[in-house]
């Protein structure tokens, strides 16, 4: 996508191999940082402090990262330890492990000597594959967004977000962007409304950037706001990602989907979930029982990060000295409140049936 006009992903090899380049994720919306990252310690860094975030974007990220401790070491042991490092970054989304697996799978059957080789060019398709998907999907999701419109006969169609499932969140595109973006190319007019997604502000910092890089009409509202906007008939669908679904279609995305969800489903809403297929653990089927919860530090909770008057980006605390915070990352939406998942091969009931029928190869 773009950043002031200039073409960029959000992450991309240096043709040397000797770094991977990613955008500095914790010091958006203010200040726009390139990164590097050489050793297998900084990409799991990335992860775990969210320089990267956002469930595909890790899963990339963990490859390159496994490549470049493949560098140092290529035994099987090796690769195996650099993989219990990524995998201890992050524990929900489900994308880390799928891509380790992948990376583990192509590399374990070669010998040492052509591993680092390898493993860097298959991080490199994992990480074009993911663009696939993710264009593809927004493909899918634009028809929604094209009936939705046909049916306003012109007006804006309103779209709600939660978090960042932005290209910023993916390679390129975004999952729940994607249909947005396509929308916008089509000359549809679409209107986002971006929940700001405390405690890390995912919506209001990232959403509302690379929405506003590409012209796309957006409002910033508190995570409250969406159920009231709901009763007003001000949003017309509601579009989100996904770090884990199951294989019943229980959907884990960013703390506060759940309630967006109940909110759609009072007011006849459509709520649509972008998965895509790296996304869908389908070796669980109870999202509640079986979706490891993040639990991230209370000072996200307690304490914010701005942008002073003065242009300094400044930390502040919230909340009285001694009181304790709580900081559960992500929740599970069940599938009965899923209107529908957008995947790269169509959009399908939130259901085993349909998840079943459409990836027989999973
Ligand atoms: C396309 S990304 C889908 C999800 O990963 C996204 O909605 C989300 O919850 C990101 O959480 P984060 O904690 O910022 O990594």
């Amino acid at each position: 996508m773009r950043v002031n006009g200039e073409p960029f992903k959000s992450i991309w090899p240096e043709p040397d191999r000797s770094r991977v380049n990613i955008i500095d994720q914790t010091q958006l919306p203010h200040v726009f940082a390139v990164a590097h990252l050489r050793t297998l310690q900084e990409a799991a860094h990335a992860i775990k402090a969210m320089l990267v975030r956002g469930a595909p974007l890790i899963g990339v990220t963990a490859a390159y990262g496994l490549s470049l401790a493949l560098q140092k070491d290529a035994s099987d042991d090796g690769l195996r330890r650099a993989s219990e490092i990524l995998l201890a970054t992050r524990p929900t989304a489900v994308n880390l492990q799928w891509a380790l697996r992948e990376m583990a799978d192509k590399l374990l059957v070669l010998p040492q000597e052509q591993r680092a080789e390898a493993a860097w060019n298959h991080a490199g398709v994992l990480a074009e594959d993911d663009i696939r998907l993710c264009e593809a999907m927004g493909d899918h999701g634009l028809v929604l967004i094209e009936e939705i419109a046909r049916r306003k006969q012109g007006e804006r169609v309103n779209i709600l977000t939660h978090c960042n499932a932005g290209w910023l969140a993916t390679v390129d595109w975004g999952t729940a962007t994607a249909p947005m973006y396509k929308a916008q190319e089509a000359g549809i007019p679409i209107h986002v409304y971006v929940d700001e997604t405390r405690p890390r502000n995912q919506g209001a910092s990232l959403t509302a950037w690379e929405l506003g890089q590409h012209g796309v009409p957006h409002t910033v509202i508190v995570d409250n706001a969406g159920g009231h906007l709901m009763q007003h008939g001000l949003v017309d669908l509601v579009i989100v990602g996904t770090d884990r679904t199951t294989a019943s279609g229980d959907v884990c995305n960013k703390i506060g989907t759940y309630l967006k969800a109940l909110a759609a489903f009072d007011n006849d809403v459509p709520f649509y979930v972008c998965a895509p297929s790296p996304s869908i653990d389908f070796s669980i089927s109870d999202g509640l029982r079986d979706i490891p919860i993040e639990e991230r530090s209370p000072l996200e909770v307690t304490h914010l990060k701005g942008l002073t008057e003065d242009k300094r980006i400044e930390t502040i605390r919230i909340t009285p000295e001694n009181s304790e915070a709580l900081n559960y990352a992500f929740d599970v939406t069940p599938a009965r409140l899923v209107t529908g998942l957008i995947t790269e091969r169509g959009t399908i009931a939130a259901n085993a049936e349909a998840l079943a029928k459409t990836f027989p190869d999973r």
